[in-house]
């Protein structure tokens, strides 16, 4: 291996409780709100094609109209306990939230800038406010915090001249003092969500990256903090010059999730996703294909089958208020999590032969394995292979308790029977008792009769 300094300095998952509980999580919840929520993607009646908290970043809106954006931010009917509420209905065990995102506005009171929602109509702290609802209702909050900072006058997008690098070196120290003062004001908080460090700045600073990570984590042991924040002293990012992932969990999952288990190298991962098809703050055009409750199912149950969690995206609108369909697919997602979670919940990757019917998940340190299944066939015989150390021992609807037939097949496979004339109109799961065996010779085909 090439020699560094600062490249990652753990090899294989973190086994702590802490890393234990995270990776039990299943499904998520992230929340971005912040100015770009009043402009709602569109500024003097024009439409952003992009993401509309990257609005200030459109050629149509001149940074200093964006900017005083915070003289308007005023929530006044805002209900930190009514978003947990929601949120806890919906199922989910975790919550990330935007404390400060790209454009340097800050949620909470912060002493290191006047840009702070202190500086708003509504001047409460907001982040606070979050943290403690969430926490109330048992979600384990995560504070999202933009790196990249298009207020602050010291950030640089690359360090070019001794100027810049003197300017940004005041612009990591205000962002260490800044990371410091959101862990001492919500000691509550169990991880940090980094983005907004791809510039050559960042990747040119990974001694930095390194001494803050390890600075952050002494001041909260157990912290956790995916790969996104990390550079090695080469300017690699999210795996270092030597392959191995810098972080406790595989960040690169935005938006996209892995096809198969070998595309997340034996690695904690989380994939966040938009429900539109791109745009995290509130737009009021969503952009594209806004994905139904069915599909962000699915994505949970291949997500957790494939050994991650699931984040799921609101962008609530400026008073703090989600969209109709937001609610709507909270609503329904929690309707099918209050009798399927069994599936989702502390659950890992089965490693069984993937079936047409659905996705395998496995519940941590049991003899259970689930099938979610998305896809009844015409026969209704689900085909199912267990991997050669196990066998099954009875098949149940978890809905209902009924027990299903099965038939033995050759190879160690088998036909599961669905019971006749029942039609299932949602996604539905099947509880697969299973018993380890010695590893078996291969079955052979049946002799010939
Ligand atoms: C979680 C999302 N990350 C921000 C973003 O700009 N993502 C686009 C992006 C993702 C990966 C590399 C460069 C840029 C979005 O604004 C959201 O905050």
């Amino acid at each position: 291996p090439i020699p560094l300094q600062h490249g990652a300095h753990r090899t294989g998952k973190r086994m702590d409780a802490d890393m234990a509980k995270w990776r039990g999580y299943g499904l998520g919840q992230f929340i971005h709100w912040g100015l770009y929520s009043i402009l709602e993607g569109k500024y003097k009646g024009k439409y952003y094609n992009g993401a509309a908290e990257w609005i200030r970043s459109w050629k149509e809106v001149p940074n200093a109209e964006y900017d005083v954006l915070n003289k308007q931010f005023n929530p006044a009917t805002f209900n930190a306990t009514a978003w947990a509420k929601m949120a806890k209905q919906m199922g989910v065990k975790y919550l990330t939230f935007t404390t400060k995102h790209h454009d340097g506005f800050c949620l909470w009171p912060s002493k290191y800038t006047d840009y702070t929602i202190e500086s708003s109509p509504y001047k409460k702290d907001i982040v606070k406010e979050v943290v403690d609802a969430y926490t109330k209702e048992g979600i384990d909050v995560y504070l999202y915090f933009s790196i990249m900072d298009w207020h602050h006058p010291d950030w640089r997008y690359d360090l070019k001249t001794k100027e810049d690098s003197i300017a940004f070196d005041r612009f990591k120290l205000f962002t260490k003092n800044q990371l410091t003062e959101l862990l001492q004001r919500y000691p509550q908080t169990k991880g940090l969500w980094f983005d907004g460090t791809w510039d050559n700045s960042w990747k040119k600073s990974g001694a930095f990256t390194d001494s803050l990570e390890q600075y952050l984590k002494s001041l909260v042991p157990g912290l956790i903090i995916g790969s996104r924040l990390r550079a090695d002293e080469k300017g690699n990012r999210h795996v270092d010059a030597n392959g191995v992932l810098m972080g406790d969990y595989e960040q690169g999952w935005e938006r996209k999730i892995p096809k198969t288990y070998a595309d997340v190298h034996g690695n904690d991962w989380d994939c966040v996703m938009t429900i539109p098809e791109n745009g995290w703050g509130y737009a009021e055009k969503w952009m594209g294909h806004w994905k139904t409750t069915n599909e962000l199912i699915e994505m949970t149950a291949q997500c957790v089958s494939l050994g991650g969690n699931f984040v799921v995206n609101f962008g609530p609108k400026a008073d703090g208020s989600f969209r109709k369909e937001e609610i709507a697919n909270a609503k329904e997602i929690g309707e099918w999590m209050k009798i399927n979670s069994d599936a989702i919940y502390n659950c890992e990757y089965a490693g069984w032969e993937k079936q047409d019917w659905g996705y395998y998940t496995k519940k941590r340190g049991e003899d259970k394995v689930y099938m979610i299944v998305f896809n009844v066939p015409l026969s209704g015989s689900l085909k199912i292979k267990p991997s050669a150390n196990y066998v099954v021992e009875k098949a149940t609807l978890l809905e209902g308790k009924q027990q299903l037939s099965t038939e033995k097949l050759d190879y160690g496979a088998s036909f599961i029977q669905l019971p006749k004339g029942k039609t299932f109109v949602k996604p539905f799961v099947i509880v697969l008792d299973i018993k380890p065996v010695k590893q078996q010779e291969e079955a052979g085909p049946k002799a010939k009769t």
